[in-house]
């Protein structure tokens, strides 16, 4: 038993002994998966925080961003709203007070009366605590979004409207004087009238404008006369649309947008508390807000009830954000404080001065038709444009045709007699292609007046129409001459022409010869008293031509238009009733004299920049006043005519550009360059340009005839040289190599480097001076009496031929080969420095003076070159710088003045 007692115990042992094992292994597992269960906790614990703490970011980053989208979004529509408001409002419509000034506008504009206050963006005031809280959330050095910019609170007035401010009598006052200051420095000066009506304060309400009142851009009517203002106001509504409009546009606003013309100014009614209106009152302010925009008459309405309508803007003042305006809905608006006292008055004594001064300019655009509209018009019986506007509005058209043909224009200097001229050439030549009209521009003034009508320097383009300009022609009266002279040959084509076709003027010419060149032409002469100034053979010839060109040119299409500071002390010209007569359009700028009939003083009260245009010889019914716009700007006279210039084809030859005051060159002369070497028996030896309407070069042929020889005569080395440099270069164009023999020989130091140019010059020329000049002389008498003419012909040219050496011996010589030479083809080309120098040369007083058949007179009396002139009198000629009278007793009738060629 004990053994099985003990074998028990033992069992039992092992048994718990056992157990006890399995227990600690279970113990030990159960406290491995313990310890794992809990650091897998941990973790799943940790990545529970870091993704809270991620999505947390995430969350904020993204309110970030859309914070920021909608803020920009919303500055971005601020700006733009600020942006369109600077578009309508710019310069003095919409400056702040602190920088504002007058700055006139082309068209008009909104004004500003304080600002709107949009709504506030989230992230913005209230909302900032939300904006990204943690470090790690806002960048470091990223930009805070731009606060909102400043958007105006604007209204429409001027061409749009009227407004009617209530509420805070106050504020509504500095909101009127806004309005106004703000009108009145976005108009030109003189453009804009106020007209106040304050019956409380009679005026006080206005008192900052008071500095307009003297020059009546301010008038004040009285307390008892609203009536009258308002029966005014709608007379001139009835006004402008019934003449100024007159069913052609719906308003002002249309008109000058399609005209750029603005014939009426703004009239704006400031009404100041009205207390109560009668029926009659309360119907014609109905009437003026329904009609008056459109005729620029506009109402500033404060303290008078005014029923909301279209067209009227309607302002609430109050302080703070309580202000409202009408066109801005709910938006609470922030009124400006009223415009500074000292801008107020110096801007109001700025515009007195200027409204004193006088009416501002018109643009020249005002005149000119659309670009798309331009040469539309047909010139078949007259050209017809636009010269400005009345006083009343209405267009002041000015034509010239087969009634009245041409014009006369008259004003003293500085009235705008240049300026009226151009904006006539600038208002036909945008009307009338150049195949229906031409010009022919001359101006006898000193200065380039119409160079601007011809390519010049800086600017290549020309007006297409100009065929001619004359510039500083005052001391070539023979220029007007040339021009009557060709315009008298064309009057003579046209006339054939029409003699042709069986026809009678230019119309009926053009229908009968559609394919022909018939452009109607105007030929203006400025300052044209310069012409007929003196009593001499060139005003009687030009007399006469005026008036065989103005009774004829009627009706072919010639128009002239003569332009003078004072007609009135032209003998000339009333000399002939017959002539003046004909010049029945008649242009009078303020204070011409004469112009008009003489019961006509329209012209002497006349403001600046106005003309009288008459187009019945002055009598004083046919009076139009005319407002002439400025058309002396270059630069907007450059951009009219590149545009008209644009439209002419590629190889349009430019305007023929005389200018008096430029040496012509040789190498320039056409017909120099038509020069070939065909060793002609009838040589031409060009001597310099004729003032004439073709540059054409002065001629003298020196063919195998007695007397076929050049002198040139007078002191002046440079201009003689420049003649014989002209004649021995044309002369040697003329021959092959050894086609003619050429001579220089030089007495006067003084010519010897331009003799010696020329020697250059020509090919194997002979070069002779006092040294050796017997041997030319002994060589050239005997060729002079030999039996045959020589087999080509010797030019030999002398410089100072009056100092050639050698005594009486040479002076026969050469005496021999003057009277003798051209029959066997030597020809002298000689200067002498005066007419009886050459008197001497020829054999003294009784000499004969027929071996020069040709001469060049630089500074010689007239008087002293009757010798060599046929008949009994003397050429009529005063010297003058570079100038020459040139006389060919083989072609010529009387001498000719020409202009040497310069040494180029
Ligand atoms: N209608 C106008 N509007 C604005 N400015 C004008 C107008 N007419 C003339 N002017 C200005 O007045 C000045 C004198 O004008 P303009 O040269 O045409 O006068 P004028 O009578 O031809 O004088 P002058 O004979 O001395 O040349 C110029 O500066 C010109 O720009």
């Amino acid at each position: 038993m004990a053994e099985s007692t003990k074998q028990q115990v033992m069992e039992i042992r092992a048994g718990l002994s056992h157990a006890l094992g399995v227990a600690e292994n279970a113990l030990g597992r159960a406290r491995h998966d313990e310890g794992t269960a809990v650091t897998r906790w941990e973790r799943i614990r940790a990545a529970a925080e870091s993704r809270v703490r991620k999505l947390g970011a995430a969350r904020d980053e993204r309110l970030r961003s859309v914070t920021a989208w909608h803020d920009s979004e919303l500055a971005g529509l601020a700006g733009a709203a600020a942006g369109a408001a600077d578009r309508a409002a710019p310069g003095a419509a919409g400056e702040t007070w602190s920088s504002w000034e007058p700055t006139p506008l082309p068209k008009a504009a909104e004004l500003r009366i304080g600002r709107l206050l949009l709504p506030e963006p989230p992230g913005a005031g209230a909302t900032e605590p939300e904006r990204p809280g943690r470090p790690w959330q806002w960048e470091e050095g990223a930009e805070e979004p731009a606060p909102a910019p400043d958007v105006p609170a604007l209204v429409q007035l001027l061409d749009h409207g009227h407004v009617v401010v209530q509420g805070d009598r106050k504020l509504g006052d500095d909101v009127v004087a806004a309005l106004l200051l703000r009108a009145l420095g976005t108009s030109t000066p003189g453009t804009l009238q106020v007209i106040g009506y304050d019956p409380e304060h009679l005026g006080g309400g206005l008192a900052g404008f008071a500095p307009l009142a003297p020059v009546r851009v301010l008038t004040f009517v009285a307390p008892n006369a609203l009536g009258k203002l308002l029966d005014d106001l709608v007379g001139e509504v009835r006004r402008i649309n019934e003449t100024v409009l007159a069913g052609e546009f719906s308003s002002l606003r249309e008109l000058h947008a399609a005209t750029n013309r603005r014939p009426e100014p703004w009239r704006v009614a400031v009404l100041l508390g009205a207390g109560e209106l009668n029926r009659h009152e309360r119907t014609q302010l109905d009437r003026l807000l329904r009609t008056g925009a459109a005729c620029g008459v506009h109402l500033i309405v404060h303290g008078l009830t005014v029923p909301p309508g279209p067209g009227i803007e309607c302002v609430t003042a109050a302080p703070g954000d309580e202000a409202r305006i009408s066109s801005g809905g709910d938006l609470p608006v922030r009124l400006d404080p009223g415009p500074p006292q000292q801008t107020l008055t110096a801007t109001c004594r700025q515009i007195a001065e200027a409204v004193a001064a006088g009416p501002a300019p018109i643009a020249l655009d005002s005149l000119l038709p659309r670009p798309e509209q331009e040469w539309r018009e047909s010139s078949a019986t007259g050209v017809t444009a636009p010269l400005g506007d009345s006083p009343q509005g209405t267009r002041v058209l000015v034509s010239l045709s087969d009634y009245p043909p041409h014009a006369l224009i008259a004003g003293p200097s500085g009235t705008g007699k240049t300026n009226l001229i151009y904006a006539w050439l600038g208002s036909l030549a945008a009307r009338y292609s150049p195949a229906e009209l031409a010009f022919y521009l001359l101006d006898f003034k000193e200065g380039v007046s119409f160079a601007r009508f011809a390519p010049g320097r800086r600017d290549q383009s020309w007006l297409p129409h100009v065929r001619l300009v004359g510039v500083n022609v005052n001391t070539d009266r023979e220029f007007g001459l040339a021009l009557l002279r060709f315009l008298g040959a064309e009057l003579r084509r046209r006339a054939d022409a029409a003699k042709q076709h069986e026809v009678t003027n230019l119309a009926e010419l053009r229908a009968e010869d559609p394919g022909g060149d018939w452009p109607r032409i105007v030929a203006v002469v400025d300052e044209f008293q310069v012409l007929l100034a003196g009593r001499d053979s060139v005003t009687n010839e030009a007399v006469d031509m005026l008036e065989d060109l103005a009774r004829r040119g009627r009706s072919q299409g010639i128009h002239l238009i003569l332009a003078s500071q004072d007609v009135s002390g032209i003998e000339a010209l009333w000399g002939r009733p017959a002539l003046v007569a004909q010049f029945s359009l008649r242009i009078a700028l303020p204070r011409a004299r004469r112009v008009l009939a003489e019961q006509n003083t329209a012209a002497e009260s006349l403001p600046r920049y106005h003309a009288v245009v008459n187009p019945d010889s002055g009598a004083t019914e046919a009076n139009q006043v005319v407002r002439v716009p400025s058309a002396g700007d270059r630069d907007r006279w450059s951009t009219f005519q590149h545009r008209l210039w644009r439209r002419l084809p590629k190889d349009s030859l430019p305007p023929r550009l005389f200018d008096g005051d430029t040496q012509p060159r040789l190498a320039d002369s056409p017909d120099f360059r038509s020069l070939i070497a065909d060793d002609s028996p009838a040589p031409a030896a060009l001597l310099g340009e004729t003032i004439d309407v073709m540059s054409r070069s002065a001629r003298t042929v020196l063919r195998r005839a007695p007397g076929r020889n050049l002198a040139v005569l007078g002191t002046r080395t440079e201009e003689a040289c420049a003649v014989l440099a002209t004649a021995g270069r044309s002369l040697a164009a003329q021959f092959a190599r050894d086609g003619a023999r050429f001579s220089i020989a030089c007495f006067d130091p003084d010519a010897r480097a331009a003799a010696e140019a020329l020697h250059a010059r020509i090919p194997d020329c002979g070069w002779y001076d006092a040294s050796n000049v017997d041997w030319l002389l002994e060589d050239a008498a005997a060729e002079s009496t030999a039996a045959w003419p020589a087999d080509r012909p010797h030019f030999i040219l002398l410089y100072a031929a009056d100092a050639l050496p050698g005594g009486k011996a040479a002076g026969d010589q050469l005496r021999t080969v003057l009277r003798q030479g051209p029959e066997r083809r030597l020809h002298v080309l000689g200067w002498w420095r005066g007419a009886g120098l050459l008197r001497d040369t020829l054999g003294g007083p009784s000499s004969r003076t027929d071996p020069i058949g040709a001469w060049v007179a630089l500074d010689v009396h007239g008087s002293e070159l009757a010798p060599f002139y046929p008949g009994a009198g003397a050429p009529n000629w005063y010297p003058r710088p570079w100038r020459a009278l040139h006389f060919d007793r083989s072609v010529h009738r009387g001498a000719e003045v020409i202009i040497p060629y310069g040494v180029s």
